[in-house]
């Protein structure tokens, strides 16, 4: 089966599992990375096309929205973070009666017959009895229209605390409350973790990352104006970290699954047509000014004859696990990520702000696809959610081509270092650097000294105890630690109890107490920071247990770390 061939995708990563899906608790997915990556190779090309045509690439769009969560200001630091907007009295998509369709309702559309189609603006509440979306949308009427082509995203320099606390807000929006302990799946290796909750973790964290790629590889040069692929920004702030890396790839199969389902409840060259059906004359003057309209084929070339065949060869991502056990978890789910869209208008760079929204909107409509999937004939969609979904898979798509690019540069930085042409270190010592306390985790695991100092005087026991395996050691303090109190040849000498004078077996006893008087001594010292590394070790488990992150760091016992070692050494002592 092509989906489980090993993977090649991440030379540089230990974390080359073809579980990247399930590894995190998370069995709905299943794909691998090297499948993602020939996936996206093949539909690529038609893809970027696609995104170039006049539906997908005017979005509309209030960008001067308050952040209602607290007094953020849209304050714009560069010319980097400007939203160029089209001219509102030229150009106004508003009328266009398909924003938004009951699926069932498209196989009725022609123009004679458009009381069947709810002429509703794009914001209205669809059904008030029943609301299934998972995002807000802007108020018609404040909106602007824009073309994504001319605003791409990229390097803005939007950063520091104003940034620091929208992430945080968003990823606070995943604690949820009222999760019902019968909905906690007890899976062996994160026992009592809530997969809908560590899937919701998971989007926000491949937005996060999928963001950080693109103003990776769009990184401005201050002192030429151009962008450009910077390396060093990928590895410091996706590139060393396995789980970010792997959570783009499971965005894109959550989202690539949702467009197949998509095409299969929603006739969606109808939809695409009925749209520009119903651009007025002049309004179609306008649209040929500033770039065509094409012709429904384009659509029907690409998206239906290319993209999606392509998606459907293989389930990426199965939702029938999820929400099966606590149907009321779906309500919190729906609900929280609708805030995370309303955060949105809190980001305080134009353009974030709009690629934000845009996203946001993105992977709303793909949960709304999936998870609403038993109401497929009542779910209605806008266009701006189809325009959104399209511009979101193709911004991970473009974050995958672009992550298999900084892994060539990475590569042939490797070479050259062999070769002698560059410098070592300069990324390589970049997962060093990362680790430590960070929102709104660990970067990495973190390694304490006194860890590695017990580590390495364990396996040197368990060599000594493996080549003395027919003695019956007597002593509880392991030989090796015993070689700055004896010689090496007495330590020799001393494991087999049957050569051991009176003599030895005193200085042993000896040993052994200074050896607990010292060890009694320094854990007075090393008390404070001992509490502290507790502390913080599990505040990070609660934080991650919180927000439905995988468990990033047990505090592992050095005599826990190997089954079989482990037994070598309690063997040792039952002797
Ligand atoms: C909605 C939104 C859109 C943005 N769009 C842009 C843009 O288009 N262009 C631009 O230049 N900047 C954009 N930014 C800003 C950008 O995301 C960073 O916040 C900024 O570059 C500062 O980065 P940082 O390295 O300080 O850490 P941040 O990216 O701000 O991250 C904060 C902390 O979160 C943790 N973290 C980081 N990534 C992840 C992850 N993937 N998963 C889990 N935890 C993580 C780390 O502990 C990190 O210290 C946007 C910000 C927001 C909120």
């Amino acid at each position: 089966n092509e989906i489980q061939q090993p993977l090649s995708a991440f030379k540089f990563h230990p974390f080359d599992s073809p579980e990247f899906c399930s590894q995190i608790i998370t069995p709905s997915c299943n794909t691998t990375f090297s499948y993602i990556d020939e996936l996206n190779k093949s539909i690529r090309p038609f893809l970027s096309d696609l995104i170039k045509t006049s539906y997908f690439k005017y979005f509309k769009v209030d960008l001067d929205k308050q952040c209602k969560f607290w007094s953020a200001q849209h304050f714009c630091a560069t010319e980097n973070c400007a939203v160029e907007i089209l001219p509102p009295d030229q150009f106004n998509w508003s009328n266009i009666h398909n924003d938004s369709l009951k699926p069932s309702q498209l196989g009725k559309i022609n123009r004679a017959d458009s009381t069947a189609i709810d002429n509703s603006i794009e914001t209205e509440a669809i059904d008030t009895c029943e609301d299934l979306d998972y995002s807000h949308f802007d108020e018609d009427h404040a909106c602007v229209y824009v073309n994504l082509l001319n605003n791409p995203e990229r390097f803005t320099g939007y950063g520091g605390n104003q940034s620091f606390d929208v992430w945080k807000a968003i990823y606070s929006e995943n604690c949820f409350p009222n999760t019902n302990p019968m909905s906690m799946k007890n899976l062996d290796a994160e026992p009592e973790q809530c997969i809908e909750k560590n899937v919701f973790y998971r989007i926000v964290s491949g937005l996060h990352a999928s963001i950080a790629v693109h103003l990776s590889n769009e990184y401005l040069d201050a002192e030429t104006g151009e962008f450009y692929p910077n390396l060093k920004v990928f590895m410091e702030r996706v590139g060393s970290f396995n789980d970010r890396l792997s959570n783009i790839y499971f965005n894109y199969a959550i989202v690539s699954q949702s467009i197949v389902r998509l095409a299969q409840i929603l006739p969606l060259k109808q939809f695409i047509q009925s749209g520009y059906d119903d651009i007025s004359p002049a309004q179609k003057q306008i649209f040929d000014q500033i770039g065509n309209v094409e012709s429904v084929d384009v659509y029907d070339d690409l998206l239906l004859q290319e993209i999606i065949p392509s998606l459907s060869q293989n389930t990426l991502f199965d939702t029938s696990t999820l929400f099966s056990e606590d149907p009321l978890l779906k309500n919190e789910f729906r609900a929280r990520f609708k805030n995370i869209s309303a955060i949105m208008d809190c980001v305080g760079c134009d353009r974030c702000r709009m690629w934000g929204k845009i996203q946001t909107i993105g992977y709303g409509t793909a949960l709304k696809i999936l998870f609403e999937d038993e109401a497929a004939e009542n779910l209605k969609f806008r266009r701006i959610e189809i325009v959104a979904l399209i511009n979101t898979f193709d911004r991970l798509s473009k974050s995958i081509a672009s992550i298999n690019n900084f892994k060539s540069m990475y590569l042939k930085h490797l070479e050259d270092v062999e070769k002698g042409i560059a410098k070592p270190g300069e990324y390589e010592t970049i997962r060093n650097k990362a680790k430590g306390l960070g929102f709104p985790f660990f970067a990495t695991a973190p390694q304490f000294k006194d860890d590695e100092k017990v580590v390495s005087s364990l396996s040197s026991t368990l060599s000594v105890s493996s080549a003395s395996e027919s003695s019956t050691s007597v002593t509880s303090t392991p030989p090796s630690k015993k070689l700055g109190f004896f010689s090496p040849v007495e330590v020799e000498k001393l494991l087999d109890p049957s050569k051991r004078s009176f003599i030895d077996e005193l200085k042993i006893a000896i040993f052994d107490v200074s050896d607990a008087v010292k060890f009694i001594l320094n854990s007075y010292i090393t008390f404070p920071s001992t509490i502290f590394k507790i502390t913080v070790t599990y505040a990070s488990q609660l934080w991650d247990e919180l927000i439905g992150a995988p468990t990033r760091f047990k505090y592992e016992s050095p005599i826990s770390i190997k089954n079989d070692e482990q037994e070598k050494y309690a063997a040792l002592f039952d002797n």
